[in-house]
Formats: C-alpha cells, sequence, structure tokens
C-alpha cells in the first residue's frame, strides 16, 4: 500500500558500446521531492528520458507505484500516472492561456469516451480548468495567446498543463532555467504549491532551486547515484563535493 512512487532498480543504458546509466536504483515515496542533479553529461537527462520511455532501458527495472513501465511507451506511462514537462514545447502559442489548460485536461478524458459521454464531462473539465488557472496564477492572463505570454508565464503555463491530468508523479526538467532571481524565487513557491500531495522529480542545476525545493537529493555522476539522502546530508557528503569541486572536502581522509 505505501509502497515507493517510483522505483528504478539496477537500471542501466547503454548507448553503442557505451553504458550511461550503470545500474541506478532509487525509491522514491509517494509525496516526496526529489532533485537529481549531477555534472553536465552524468546522465540526468538520459535517466529522465528513460523513467518517461522515451528510451527503452537496456536493462533493470521501473517501476511506478509499484508496476513496472520500463518497455513501455511515453503515452501508456503518462496514462499510468506519470506526467513529465516538456519545456515550453507542449503549449499551443495560438492558443490562449485556458485554451492550453483546457487541452491538457481535456487530454486527460481520453479519447475512449463516447462523444456523449465526453460531451457530458465538460463541466467538469472547465471546473478542472478554472482552478488550474487559480494554481499557477494566470487567472489575469486567461484569454491571452500562450504566445503573447512573458517567459516566466509561459513556464507557470507548461506546469499547469503537466499537472492538468491530474498525474501523481511529476517530472520537471529545469523548471526555473533561464529565470531570474526574483521569478525564480516566485516559481518555487509555485511548484511546491502545485505539487501538494503528488510526488516529484525534477532535474535541477540552480542549487538555490535544489536546496529551496527538494526533501532529498540524488547525485548522478558517470551514469551511478553517488548520494541520495537529505539536503543538508548531500551538502556534507565528501564524496558529492569531491564529484562537483574535483577534490576531497576532509583532507586528512583516505584518499
Ligand atoms: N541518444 C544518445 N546517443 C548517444 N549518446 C547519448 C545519447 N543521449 C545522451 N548520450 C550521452 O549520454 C551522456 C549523458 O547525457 P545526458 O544528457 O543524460 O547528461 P546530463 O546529466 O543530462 O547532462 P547536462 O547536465 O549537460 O544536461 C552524455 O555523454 C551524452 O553524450
Amino acid at each position: 500500500m505505501n509502497g515507493p512512487a517510483l522505483e528504478l532498480v539496477d537500471l542501466r543504458k547503454r548507448f553503442g558500446k557505451t553504458e550511461i546509466i550503470r545500474g541506478v536504483n532509487l525509491r522514491v515515496a509517494a509525496g516526496e521531492r526529489v532533485a537529481v542533479i549531477g555534472p553536465n553529461g552524468a546522465g540526468k537527462s538520459t535517466l529522465f528520458n528513460l523513467i518517461s520511455g522515451r528510451f527503452a532501458p537496456s536493462g533493470g527495472e521501473i517501476r511506478l507505484a509499484g508496476r513496472r513501465i520500463d518497455g513501455k511507451t511515453p503515452y501508456e506511462i503518462n496514462r499510468l500516472g506519470l506526467a513529465r514537462s516538456f519545456q515550453i514545447t507542449n503549449i499551443f502559442p495560438k492558443l490562449s492561456v485556458f485554451e492550453n489548460l483546457r487541452c491538457g485536461v481535456l487530454w486527460s478524458l481520453g479519447y475512449r469516451y463516447s462523444l456523449f459521454r465526453f460531451l457530458s464531462r465538460l463541466d467538469d473539465a472547465n471546473r478542472r480548468t478554472e482552478e488550474l488557472l487559480a494554481m499557477v496564477r494566470l487567472e489575469g492572463k486567461r484569454e491571452v495567446l500562450a504566445m503573447n505570454l512573458t517567459y516566466a508565464e509561459q513556464r507557470a503555463l507548461e506546469i499547469g498543463i503537466t499537472i492538468a491530468g491530474g498525474a501523481p508523479v511529476v517530472l520537471l526538467d529545469e523548471p526555473t532555467a533561464g529565470m531570474s532571481k526574483a521569478e525564480t524565487a516566485r516559481f518555487i513557491q509555485l511548484i511546491r504549491e502545485v505539487t501538494v500531495g503528488r510526488t516529484l522529480l525534477t532535474v535541477e542545476h540552480d542549487m538555490g532551486v535544489v536546496f529551496g525545493l527538494a526533501d532529498r537529493i540524488a547525485v548522478v555522476v558517470y551514469g551511478e547515484v553517488i548520494a541520495f539522502d537529505t539536503p543538508d546530508a548531500v551538502r556534507a557528503d565528501p564524496r558529492v563535493q569531491e564529484a562537483y569541486l574535483g577534490t576531497p572536502a576532509q583532507p586528512e581522509g583516505d584518499a
């Protein structure tokens, strides 16, 4: 019942002869916010691509709420409850903010419904869209075309679309990239609010965001998770300091 929301078991990905993800094990509890950090080229995006089904693993397992999802398509994985943001690419630029959010909600109703059932649920969809509009603080931009929003507003819209389907597990790829400090601070708060009751996995380079948002941090180096712990514990971990600074933090250590 209370198993992990997301679990990676000895996950591996090889491109040609090179193993990029080298036996990753990770158990993310339901409701937890986890930031994945690591040097450039460590394999963070590859890990996200494996979890969301864009790449098939070369080995190991991925479980969403206990259910195997490795080998499934991104569509199937989304339907099973995992939503991933694709930065601003999933926004329809010529639709209004409201219409964009409603597309996200309608998508979650699926195409299997008959037209009659679909129409009968439109009221629900509109209500849900209103809620989302408020959650991402874009009520004042309701009728504005997405292409006319500021960059930060587009990112907020994108998060609204990502959570529109109600997926319990959300993957966000560098959600604050390109934002000013003030926008970033506001955005962290927004992410906190919209992910209440959900499980969040985010790839992030900005340490301010990582420490402001994450309950636990997974540090990926050369395709392996070298630490998975609370922000304070990760900050104090000599292996992490070495991976980032290139020098052991404790000179008297057994290096
Ligand atoms: N489709 C692919 N084919 C071959 N090699 C790939 C492919 N995708 C990624 N790689 C390689 O895998 C390694 C990890 O890349 P990845 O993008 O996952 O790292 P990252 O940690 O997300 O880096 P960054 O922080 O720079 O975004 C890199 O060496 C990259 O060149």
